[in-house]
C-alpha cells in the first residue's frame, strides 16, 4: 500500500517587503527552497517603497512552518508583521451559530412567535408531551455531551477544552444528515451530577450522543441514561467507533483472504473504544481476540475492579495469553489500536502473521505513524482525515442519529448498529475495494444516506420505530 500525507500546516504570513531591498521572487524562492508549497498571494497594501502581502503557505507541520518562517526573518528588506495558522483562523468565533427559520418583520409575527400566541402551542405541549415532536425543535436536536475527561486521545483536559471538538461534531452532523446538534460540556466528573444533568435537559432534545467521556463512567452513565430517557442515548466513542471499525475490519479481511472466525485481533486500549470494539467484532463473528492496556494483556488469569476488565477477561484471549503487547502480537493478523501515540512499533509489525491490517485509530497521533508502518503492513488506516483509510465515528454518527431521529427510535439498539456498519461497508464495491480504499470517504454523499435508511428499517424490524409509516413509504428527511 502507499500512504498519502495530506494536511500539514497552513501558515498566512503577513510580509512587509521594502522594495529597494527585497523582491517578491526572493521571498518565494526562499519558501521554495526551504519545502513550502505557496497556495495564495495577496498584495495587502503598497506604497511608492513598500508592499504588504499576506502568503498562505503549506508546511508539512508546526515545526516546518516554524523553519519557514525563521529563514523569512533573516531575509534583508523583509518584515514577518504576523504568523495566523489557519486551523486557529478557522475557530475565531467559534465554529457554529444559531439562525431563526423565519424572521420577525411586524407585530402580528411578534405575537405568534413569542407572547401571547406562543401560549397556545406551549398548552398544547402541555396537553399532548408527544406535540414536542412536531412543535419545537426536539424533533430534529441532538445533545452532544462530554465531561471533558477522555478527548480524542488529550485525556482528562476540562470541560472548556473540549467544546473545540464537539463543536466539531456539531458541524458535521449538520452536514451530513441536516441533524442540529448542540456542545453541552460539563464541569462536573460526577457520575450521578452528570446523569441528573443530562436526565434534566432531555426534554429539549430528541436524541443524546455522549462523547470523550472516560472509561469505566461512560458504561455507567450510558447504561442508567438509557434506561431512564425515552430518546436515543448513544455513546459516540462505544457505538459509533465499533460500526465504523467493523465496516473497515469487513472489508480489510476481504483484502487478505482471511475468514473472519480464524482471525486474531490484537486491540491496544481496553476503554469505551477498545471495549465497545471488541463486542462489536465477536457479535460479528470473530473468535480471537487479545486485549492489552497499560498493564498488559487483560487475562482471566487475573482479577480486575473494573467491570468492563472483567468482562472482557472473561470474553476475550480463549487461550490464556499473559504478558505484554509483544506477546499479544505474535502471530496476530490484524491489531487494533484505541490508546495513544507510539504504542505499536516496527519490531511489532515483523512478530504478525502475513498481509498485516493495521487500524491505528488514536486521535490526534496514531499508535504508529503509517510512513513507518507503511513497510511492513498490508492495510493501513488511521482515525484521521489526513490519511486514506479514515476510520472515523464521523462516518457512523450523522447517519445513525439521522435514522434514529426519523423513526422516532426509542433508541439505538444491536440491530441498527450492524445494519450501520453493514451499510457502511457496502458502499465500496468489490470492483472498487483495494488496500487503500477500505472505507467510503466521508464526503461520499452516499454514507449517511444509507446509514439512515439501514437504521431506520432496522429500528422497525426490531420493533423501537415510534413513528408511522406514511403511505407505506417511510419519509425521511434525507
Ligand atoms: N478513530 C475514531 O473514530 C476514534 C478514535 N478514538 C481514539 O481512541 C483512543 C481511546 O479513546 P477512548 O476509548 O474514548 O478513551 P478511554 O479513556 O475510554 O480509553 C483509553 C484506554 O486506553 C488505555 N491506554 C492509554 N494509553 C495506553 C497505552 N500506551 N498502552 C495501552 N493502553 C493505553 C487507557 O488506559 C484506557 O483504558 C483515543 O486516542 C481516541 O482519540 C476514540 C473514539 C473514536
Ligand atoms: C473521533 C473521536 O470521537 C475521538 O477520537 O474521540
Ligand atoms: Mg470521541
Amino acid at each position: 500500500m502507499s500512504v498519502q500525507h495530506t494536511a500539514g500546516t497552513s501558515l498566512i504570513l503577513r510580509l512587509e517587503l521594502e522594495n529597494s531591498i527585497a523582491t517578491f521572487g526572493q521571498l518565494a524562492k526562499t519558501i521554495g527552497e526551504n519545502g513550502g508549497d505557496i497556495v495564495a498571494v495577496d498584495l495587502i497594501s503598497a506604497t511608492k517603497t513598500t508592499a504588504v502581502r499576506d502568503m498562505t503557505v503549506q508546511a508539512f507541520d508546526r515545526a516546518h512552518g516554524e523553519q519557514i518562517v525563521k529563514e523569512l526573518h533573516a531575509l534583508p528588506g523583509v518584515k514577518v508583521v504576523n504568523v495566523s495558522d489557519r486551523t486557529f483562523l478557522m475557530h475565531l468565533g467559534g465554529k457554529i451559530e444559531i439562525h431563526a427559520k423565519s424572521p420577525v418583520k411586524n407585530r402580528d409575527d411578534l405575537s405568534r412567535v413569542y407572547t401571547p400566541d406562543v401560549a397556545r402551542v406551549c398548552q398544547a405541549i402541555h396537553a399532548d408531551p408527544q406535540k414536542a415532536y412536531t412543535l419545537t425543535i426536539k424533533r430534529n436536536t441532538v445533545a452532544i455531551v462530554t465531561d471533558g475527561t477522555a478527548v480524542l486521545g488529550l485525556g482528562d483536559i476540562g470541560a472548556a477544552a473540549s467544546v473545540p471538538v464537539m463543536e466539531g461534531k456539531a458541524m458535521l452532523f449538520k452536514q451530513f444528515a441536516d441533524v442540529d446538534a448542540f456542545p453541552i460540556c460539563l464541569d462536573t466528573k460526577d457520575t450521578e451530577e452528570i446523569i441528573r444533568i443530562v436526565r434534566a435537559l432531555a426534554p429539549v432534545f430528541g436524541g443524546i450522543n455522549l462523547e470523550d467521556i472516560g472509561s469505566p463512567r461512560c458504561f455507567e452513565i450510558e447504561d442508567r441514561l438509557r434506561e431512564e430517557l425515552d430518546i436515543p442515548v448513544f455513546h459516540d466513542d462505544q457505538h459509533g467507533t465499533a460500526v465504523v471499525l467493523l465496516a473497515g475490519f469487513l472489508n480489510a479481511i476481504k483484502i487478505v483472504q482471511k475468514p473472519i472466525e480464524a482471525v486474531r485481533v490484537v486491540v491496544t486500549g481496553i476503554g469505551a473504544a477498545g471495549v465497545a470494539c471488541t463486542k462489536m467484532l465477536i457479535a460479528a463473528g470473530v473468535k480471537n481476540i487479545i486485549g492489552v492496556d497499560r498493564n498488559g494483556i487483560i487475562s482471566n488469569k487475573n482479577e480486575y475492579d473494573n467491570v468492563a476488565w472483567d468482562w472482557y477477561a472473561k470474553n476475550t484471549n480463549p487461550a490464556g495469553v499473559t504478558g505484554s503487547l509483544a506477546d499479544a502480537i505474535r502471530d496476530a493478523d490484524v491489531f487494533i489500536g484505541l490508546s495513544g501515540p507510539g504504542v505499536l512499533t516496527v519490531d511489532h509489525l515483523k512478530m504478525m502473521n502475513r498481509d498485516p491490517v493495521v487500524f491505528a485509530m488514536a486521535n490526534p497521533t496514531p499508535e504508529i505513524e503509517p510512513e513507518v508502518a507503511e513497510p511492513y503492513v498490508r492495510v493501513m488506516a488511521t482515525g484521521r482525515s489526513d490519511y486514506p483509510n479514515q476510520i472515523n465515528n464521523v462516518l457512523c454518527f450523522p447517519g445513525i442519529f439521522r435514522g434514529a431521529l426519523d423513526c422516532r427510535a426509542a433508541e439505538i439498539n444491536e440491530p441498527m448498529k450492524l445494519a450501520a456498519a453493514r451499510a457502511i461497508a457496502a458502499i465500496v464495491s468489490d470492483d472498487e475495494l483495494n488496500e487503500n480504499y477500505i472505507i467510503p470517504s466521508v464526503f461520499n454523499k452516499r454514507v449517511a444516506k444509507a446509514v439512515s435508511r439501514a437504521v431506520v428499517e432496522a429500528a422497525i424490524a426490531s420493533g423501537v420505530a415510534r413513528r408511522e409509516r406514511l403511505d407505506g413509504n417511510y419519509t425521511t428527511t434525507l
